[in-house]
């Protein structure tokens, strides 16, 4: 038999209950119906826009923010990414490379050519440029997609690691990392997410109820 030191029997563990976390949600997930994702996408796009207007009122200057396309029911932040470029922000979105699972960003405009990417999800066309290494350290505001998320700020992805590879890259690259916020259902903020080291925190939660501030987000003072 083999023998596992307590770093490897806590990684085992957390990632098996990952991996049963991830079904189960991935699962409820494809339960929603086009009514649901509709009303939960209006209400949740609804309270982001209110916080990212008042971020950009603190800042008094237009936002930097990065955001991803929607696939399948996760839920349509189209809308609200469109008001964002129509007020004077820039948004980009990822475009993903599978050779080193590494995500470039691009800028996004609701009449921006689009083509079918990895997973099928919708990315720019590959001629728009990226966005600079240096351009990173400007970003205000990174939403990010996830199956669920806790209160700590915990969060569980499709489990390729995308977000968790970039986030560490960014925090390498700036002092203080953006502000981090995901878009969810009620349902995908559940009572605990596994967290391993290489896991990056998410600073709120933004659900059709409103906006919820994770202790992560609290612990560095993203909360004001
Ligand atoms: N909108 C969006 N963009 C994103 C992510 C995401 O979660 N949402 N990702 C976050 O990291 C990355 C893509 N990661 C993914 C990793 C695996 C699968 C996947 O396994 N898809 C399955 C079926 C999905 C399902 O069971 O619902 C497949 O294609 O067969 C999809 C996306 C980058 N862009
Ligand atoms: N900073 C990192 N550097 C190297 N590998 C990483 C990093 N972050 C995550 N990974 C690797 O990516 C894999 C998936 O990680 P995890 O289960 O946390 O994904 P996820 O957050 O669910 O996925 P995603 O970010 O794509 O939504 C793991 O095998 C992990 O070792």
């Amino acid at each position: 038999m083999v023998e596992l030191n307590e770093d490897e029997r806590q990684l085992a563990s957390s990632t098996s209950s990952k991996h049963a976390l991830r079904v189960q949600l991935k699962s409820r997930r494809s339960a929603v119906t086009v009514q649901e994702r509709k009303q939960a996408s209006a209400e949740a796009c609804m309270h982001a826009e209110r916080w990212l207007r008042q971020l950009r009122q603190d800042a008094n200057r237009p936002l930097r923010v990065l955001a991803y396309m929607p696939f399948g029911q996760e839920l349509d932040i189209v809308p609200l990414l469109a008001v964002l470029a129509q007020e004077g922000n820039e948004v980009y979105v990822p475009i993903t490379h599978q050779a080193n699972r590494e995500m470039s960003w691009h800028a996004w405009h609701p009449e921006g050519k689009m083509q079918t990417g990895l997973y099928g999800i919708q990315e720019p066309e590959h001629t728009v440029p990226a966005l600079r290494a240096e351009q990173l350290v400007d970003v205000d505001a990174v939403l990010v997609p996830g199956l669920g998320f806790d209160l700590a700020g915990g969060r569980i992805g499709m489990g390729a690691g995308y977000y968790d590879r970039f986030l560490a890259k960014l925090q390498h690259k700036r002092e203080e990392l953006p502000y981090i916020a995901a878009l969810i259902y009620e349902w995908q903020q559940v009572a605990n997410v596994p967290m391993e080291n290489h896991d990056v925190p998410v600073h709120l939660i933004i659900c059709p109820d409103g906006v919820q501030w994770t202790y992560a987000g609290i612990a560095c003072g993203k909360d004001r």
